[in-house]
């Protein structure tokens, strides 16, 4: 590895690859959402594009995702259209160790929550970075919210302990919009000691579209990590 080459971009796109290896022709795969799965829709569209595999068909997570597999030349479906998903990759911001997740970062977990419960097989591709003890530890936990409720959510998520930050835009004034057309509260919670219990209290509040906790939906986690300075996957399943 040479030293100008950023290690995280390298154990990403390692990452990327890996998974996208593993999608066999005649597939239909969920296209997941952010920086690392972007990688794995372009290596699918390589395997494509050079006949390694045929005939898939992509479900994107996201506006970003359906861009780039527009680009990378994979054939798109809807969920109107398939009756399963055979596999879906996607990124995500924090995983225990029980393969529980935060994801959201971008901004893209409702849809990806859907998308990524649907398939027979859900392969979540990360960073080493991104493996903690405890879910909440390094990142805050995003809920999606519909505008006309940020305030009462605000409130109910306070009294739940959680401190809770409207997501503001880059290279854009005023909040986030997800492509619902929705707002996203960041919320630091000091410890999230039952993900699961967090996970439904969180989505029974009125205006609360969907969080970004993923509890027993993994099946298998793929960790790209630098070892004696080449780009390595391990495999948690
Ligand atoms: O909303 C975005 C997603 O949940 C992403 O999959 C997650 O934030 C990880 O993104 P990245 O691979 O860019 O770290």
């Amino acid at each position: 590895m040479s030293p100008e080459q950023d290690p995280v971009k390298l154990m990403k796109q390692q990452v990327g690859k890996a998974a996208a290896d593993r999608v066999k022709s005649g597939s239909i795969v969920g296209l997941g959402t952010g920086s690392t799965t972007a990688y794995t829709i372009q290596f699918l569209g390589e395997r494509l594009k050079s006949g390694e595999i045929k005939d898939i068909k992509g479900v994107p997570t996201s506006f970003q995702a359906s861009v780039l597999a527009k680009e990378y030349g994979i054939p798109l479906t809807t969920l109107d259209e398939i009756d399963h998903i055979d596999i879906a990759i996607d990124g995500a911001d924090e995983v225990d160790p029980h393969k529980n997740l935060i994801k959201g970062g971008g901004a893209a977990h409702t849809r990806e929550k859907i998308v990524d419960c649907l398939a027979d097989q859900f392969i979540v591709v990360v960073d080493g970075s991104k493996i903690v003890d405890r879910l909440g530890s390094t990142f805050l936990l995003p809920v999606e919210v519909m505008p006309m409720a940020m305030t009462p959510v605000m409130a109910a998520i306070t009294k739940l302990g959680g401190k809770p930050t409207l997501r503001m835009g880059v290279k854009k004034a005023g909040p986030v919009i997800t492509d619902q057309g929705n707002m996203v509260i960041d919320v630091k919670f000091d410890a999230i000691d039952n993900p699961a219990e967090l996970e439904k209290t969180l989505n029974n509040i009125p205006g609360v579209l969907e969080n970004g906790l993923f509890v027993g939906v993994a099946d298998v986690i793929l960790v790209g990590e630098i070892k004696d300075g080449q780009p390595v996957v391990r495999e948690i399943s």
